[in-house]
Order: C-alpha cells, then sequence, then structure tokens
C-alpha cells in the first residue's frame, strides 16, 4: 500500500503513476491473450480441450462440455431455504431495475413532412461470461443474464470456467432461476473467444458480455469487432472516500471486500484525516489474517492498495474523476455535495450505511462496471448493451421535394454524380 498525500510536494508525480498504473494488462496478458484467441479460432474445440486442461485442470471430453438443465434445476430445487430467499430477492430486485431501462421507440413526422425515427431491436444471440476461477459468481450469472432477457435475446450462452471440474451449486441454481439452458464448461481467453469465433460444437454468438480477470477482460477487449462487448469489465476496484466519523472497522472492511477478489484488484482510501488514515491501515492489517481469501487481499492491498489524505473531503474531486474507478463510495455524512460535484465512476454509494457489497448483490443496478479508469467513457452493463438501434426515414413526394434540392446541392459538391441522379430524376417526376 502506498500513502500518498496532497500536501507533498512530489504529490502530483506519485499520483500520475498511481493513475498510470498498468495492473490488469500487462504486456505479457495481451501476448498471451493473443496466442489463446488465434489457437481458438483455427483449432476450435481440440484447442478449448487443450486450453481447459492446462488451466481449469478437467478433460472436457470425459467430464462433460455442457451442464446439464436438469442438474440446474435440480441444484435450484435442493438449495437452503435461506439461501433460495436470498437468490429471489436479488433476481427480483436486479430485474426491477434493468425493466425501468427498456429504451422507448421514436417515430415522427417532422417540420418537413419527413417521417423519422429509430427502432430498438435485441440481439440474436449473446454471450455470457461467468468467472468462476477464484471464487463463484452466481451474483454476476444473475447480473448478466437479467438484462439479456429484458431485452428479449432469443438465444443465450453461457461460458463458465469449472476449476478441477467442480460445478457451483448456487451458480447451477441461479442458471435455473433466470431459464439459461446454455451453459458450457469453458473459462478464460478461451471461452470468450469460443464464443465469439464458434467451435464445432459452440455457435458463435452477436453479443459478448461479462465480468472476469485480466485474461478474460483482455480478449473481450481484443474481440471486439469480432462481436460486440458490453466494456472492459476487469478486476475489481473500490475508491472510499471517509471522514473521521467512520468506524475504521468498517472502512478497511469495504477496502478489503474489494481486494479479496484478485490479486490485481486495487482499493483507495482518500480521507481527510491523518489520524483515521492510520487506523484504517491498521484495522486493514488486523482484518487480512481473519478472511479465507487472505492471501488475495493481501498481495492486492500491498501491491496496488493506496491511502490519499486531502486537506478537505471536496479537494479529492478532481483525484476521485482522474482515478474514475469501478467503485466509489462516498462515506460521509452528507454525500451529496460530493455526489453532485464527481463525474467518473462506474457507480457510486451514498452514505456510511451503504457498503459497495449490496450492489455487489441485490441493490438492484447492475455489478458489471467498467474497470481500470475507463469509467471515464464507459458504464455498466444494462439493457442497451443487449439491444442495436436502427434509424429509419419515410419521405412522401411532398417532402422528398423539400428536401431534394438540398440533397442533389450536396450530392454536387461532394463529387457524387450518382447519389444527386437518384434523387434529381425523382423530382423530376
Ligand atoms: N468489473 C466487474 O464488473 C467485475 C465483476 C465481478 C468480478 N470481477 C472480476 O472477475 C475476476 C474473476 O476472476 P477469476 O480468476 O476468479 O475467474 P475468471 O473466470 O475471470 O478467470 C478464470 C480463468 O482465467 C484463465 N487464466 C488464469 N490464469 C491464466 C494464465 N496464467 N494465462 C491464461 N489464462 C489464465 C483460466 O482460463 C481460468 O479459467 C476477478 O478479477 C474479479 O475482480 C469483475
Ligand atoms: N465486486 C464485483 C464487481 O467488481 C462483483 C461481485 C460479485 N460477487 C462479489 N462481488
Ligand atoms: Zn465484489
Amino acid at each position: 500500500m502506498i500513502r500518498l498525500s496532497l500536501a507533498d510536494p512530489a504529490f502530483a508525480a506519485r499520483f500520475d503513476a498511481l493513475v498510470g498504473a498498468r495492473r490488469e494488462s500487462a504486456d505479457d496478458v495481451s501476448r498471451d491473450v493473443a496466442a489463446i484467441l488465434a489457437r481458438v479460432r483455427d483449432e476450435g474445440d481440440a484447442a478449448l480441450i487443450d486450453l481447459t486442461g492446462r488451466f481449469d485442470r478437467h478433460d472436457l471430453d470425459a467430464g462433460g462440455w455442457r451442464i446439464d438443465p436438469a442438474d440446474c434445476r435440480a441444484a435450484l430445487d435442493g438449495l437452503d431455504r435461506e439461501l433460495r430467499r436470498a437468490l429471489e430477492l436479488a433476481h427480483a430486485r436486479i430485474t426491477a431495475y434493468h425493466e425501468k431501462q427498456r429504451p422507448a421507440d421514436r417515430d415522427e413526422v417532422d417540420a418537413m413532412g419527413v417521417r423519422i425515427g429509430a427502432r430498438w431491436r435485441p440481439v440474436d444471440a449473446a454471450g455470457l461470461y461467468v468467472p468462476g476461477g477464484r471464487a463463484a459468481y452466481p451474483s454476476s450469472l444473475l447480473m448478466n443474464a437479467v438484462p439479456a432477457r429484458v431485452a428479449g435475446v432469443g438465444r443465450l450462452a453461457m461460458v463458465t470456467p469449472t476449476p478441477d471440474g467442480v460445478v457451483n451449486p448456487l451458480v447451477l441454481a441461479a442458471a435455473a432461476l433466470v431459464g439459461i439452458e446454455e451453459i458450457w464448461r469453458v473459462g478464460g481467453a478461451q471461452g470468450v473467444a469460443a464464443l465469439a469465433y464458434g467451435t464445432g460444437r459452440i455457435a458463435p454468438v452477436d453479443v459478448i458480455v461479462g465480468p472476469g480477470n485480466a485474461w478474460v477482460a483482455e480478449a473481450k477487449r481484443q474481440l471486439y469487432g469480432v462481436v460486440g462487448i458490453d466494456m472492459v469489465a476487469g478486476p475489481s476496484e473500490i475508491l472510499v472516500v471517509a471522514d473521521s466519523g467512520n468506524d475504521p472497522d468498517w472502512i478497511a472492511a469495504d477496502l478489503l471486500s474489494q481486494a479479496e477478489h484478485d490479486p490485481t484488484s486495487q482499493s483507495i482510501l482518500i480521507t481527510d484525516d491523518a489520524g483515521f488514515a492510520d487506523r484504517v491501515a491498521a484495522a486493514v492489517d488486523a482484518q487480512i489474517p481473519l478472511l479465507a481469501t487472505a492471501a488475495t487481499a493481501r498481495e492486492s492491498w500491498d501491491r496496488n492498495g493506496a491511502i490519499i489524505v486531502v486537506p478537505d473531503l471536496m479537494a479529492a474531486v478532481p483525484l476521485i474523476d482522474r482515478l474514475a474507478a469501478e467503485h466509489l463510495e462516498l462515506a460521509v455524512a452528507d454525500p451529496e455535495p460530493l455526489f453532485a460535484a464527481v463525474r467518473h465512476a462506474g457507480s457510486i454509494f451514498l452514505g456510511r450505511h451503504t457498503p459497495e457489497a449490496i450492489g455487489d448483490y441485490l441493490g438492484g443496478p447492475n455489478h458489471v462496471l467498467p474497470t481500470g479508469r475507463r469509467a471515464r467513457f464507459a458504464s455498466g452493463l444494462s439493457v442497451l448493451d443487449f439491444m442495436k438501434r436502427t434509424s429509419f426515414l419515410g419521405c412522401s413526394p411532398g417532402a422528398l421535394a423539400a428536401l431534394g434540392p438540398a440533397a442533389v446541392a450536396l450530392a454536387d459538391a461532394e463529387g457524387l454524380p450518382a447519389h444527386g441522379r437518384s434523387v434529381a430524376l425523382r423530382l423530376d417526376r
């Protein structure tokens, strides 16, 4: 963990280094991913067998390529009652939130008598990446599948790694709850490539969504254009802005909630009180050994963690915008002034009683969010990521008469006579 102070003359350079650090996509990750994508494109299922054996340590031919929907229904039926209620509450809240994202079509006649508009249609097939290397992510399954269902996508194909051949029952139960029937036991960059290019067994999709580690995120980035993607949702991040009125233990737990995802995750605290910063740092050290995920959390905190002390919390706003974190927690007495001022964050958590983990599971908004400072230009997964907009235009003879001469003039000016002629011929009638 590094400590920075805005009062330090070297602050600007040290903060630039923090913002510019390439945590998640080192050159070797890009190179390795490019090689994996090429293998899957050229060798198809044979590459999936080999790479799954190497990275997930099981044999697809022996253990099965797909998860049987009957196993998913059995997992849902066999779920502990409290866990089932929790899963259903999450599903209901995520569904209610995303149903309000359905876009409206436009169809109108403008002042010159021209019919103009746009209509939204779902993609035919979507690929859902559900991570599963270090932890199982039934919550990510819901976050991926619910907006796809709301959008009305015809085919949902899910890929997820099953390390050592072991499937997680809660992932299966979540699949049954949202009715996903096509689940492939492949993950990593090779799973993403299979969805993009298609293989002998797996038909290609039109769009791939979902979060994952550095290899998954880089695979989606490299495959954009072959398929659509939601955005680059890589190793988790949290930026907590906290005043000294917080319990340091609460804030330490919030920082660790994202550090425990991945060694390349990043947790940052910004506070206006150096003493409070010390107390949080001590609480982080005290809590790490209590976690089953201690090794990952420790590595993430040591390598990528940061504590920044500012003279007053409003001075943090430009820093928050530069960091453009996936998650921004405003753990202050009144979050409204900061909330109004901040421009770049994937998702914002307001006040001392909104730990980010609520958003991970069942707040309602999507937890698949842009990482690596990409909240400057990208947004969290939504219903729109599964849809595309087609514009349309209709001219009556009168509307064409009104617009045509200007179109002919512009076509002449561009030196494209066939364009002009296609209009002029109709005007002559
Ligand atoms: N940004 C978001 O919205 C969001 C949401 C949830 C989870 N996450 C992130 O998802 C990630 C989940 O990671 P995970 O590892 O548990 O599961 P994962 O499914 O993302 O990755 C596991 C796969 O990574 C591949 N892999 C591992 N080491 C490799 C190597 N050396 N070379 C090539 N491929 C390799 C393997 O194929 C393996 O199957 C975490 O980083 C977490 O922070 C992000
Ligand atoms: N924090 C993750 C998004 O970065 C989502 C998640 C799922 N489960 C727990 N957390
Ligand atoms: Zn999380």
